[in-house]
């Protein structure tokens, strides 16, 4: 499945390419105002560092919310106090776009994550243009050595990548590409299986400095309750604040967890 998922998203940038050549992407890049400080957002120990997520659907969940207006969910995430912004720009599964992640961009002033599978430095200038202030890397997805260049060109464009792992060995792969912001994502991306205790287990390997984000599996405020206790630094959550009903409502009973 991760396999189908890059190479469709890189079928689509191809196609995205063919419209809007390189160049021009990376002159649309180069004009944006600096990238806000992911780092810095996700690091700060006076709050709970929620990365709240825009996502109308996955995979493994099917449809979860319509979200005509991608802004005004960001509005209501960044007033109730989320840290930074997750859009979601896979198109064929997720049903996100880059046009999402930009309106979004354009109304909040919180950091905001391209969550895509990124595989070229094409991605990562689009997301730049966009507007992106961290973006995603998966180490499953990408051998070490792509990883480690990806990794590099990211910060080269001032962003923040959030990398991006589900085991032991993947976490010091993230380690060894100098990640600054990784992640442990508790849905296994090939299985699609939840393991909720993976981010416990793996919290004692980050060395100091490395912001720890726990990834997936939050449906209820003692689930950020618990990651926070494991020692996270920042919890990325989608589908239980899309699919609450409120959530506004949602994000501040995890803020308050
Ligand atoms: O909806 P959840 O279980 O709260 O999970 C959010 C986020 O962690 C998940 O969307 C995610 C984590 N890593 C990814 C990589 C690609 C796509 C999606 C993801």
């Amino acid at each position: 499945m991760l396999a189908e998922l890059y190479e469709g998203a890189l079928e689509d940038a191809a196609r995205r390419r063919e419209a809007r050549p390189t160049a021009e992407v990376e002159r649309a890049a180069l004009d944006r105002a600096r990238a806000l400080d992911g780092y810095a957002a996700l690091a700060r120990t006076d709050r709970i560092n929620v990365i709240a997520e825009v996502k109308r659907a996955s995979p493994s969940r099917g449809h979860l919310a319509d979200i005509a207006d991608p802004t005004a969910l960001a509005r209501t995430y960044a007033s109730a106090g989320a840290a930074a912004i997750s859009v979601l720009t896979e198109e064929r599964r997720f049903k996100g776009s880059l046009d999402d992640l930009a309106a979004v961009r354009a109304t909040v002033d919180v950091p905001v994550l391209r969550k895509e599978f990124i595989a070229e430095e094409y991605q990562l200038l689009e997301a730049r243009a966009a507007g992106a202030d961290l973006a995603l890397l998966i180490v499953a997805g990408l051998d070490q050595a792509l990883l480690e260049r990806l990794a590099r060109f990211t910060e080269q464009l001032g962003m923040t990548p959030l990398v991006e792992a589900h085991t032991r060995d993947e976490l010091l792969r993230g380690l060894d590409a100098g990640a600054r912001v990784l992640g442990v994502n508790a849905r296994d991306l090939t299985t699609f299986e939840l393991r909720p205790e993976i981010f416990a287990e793996l919290a004692p390997l980050y060395p100091e400095g490395v912001v720890r984000v726990a990834e997936s599996a939050v449906l209820e405020p003692a689930h950020v309750r618990r990651y926070v206790d494991a020692g996270a630094d920042a919890v990325l959550i989608g589908e239980a604040l899309v699919t609450n009903g409120d959530p506004a409502t949602t994000l501040e009973s995890f803020l308050n967890a």
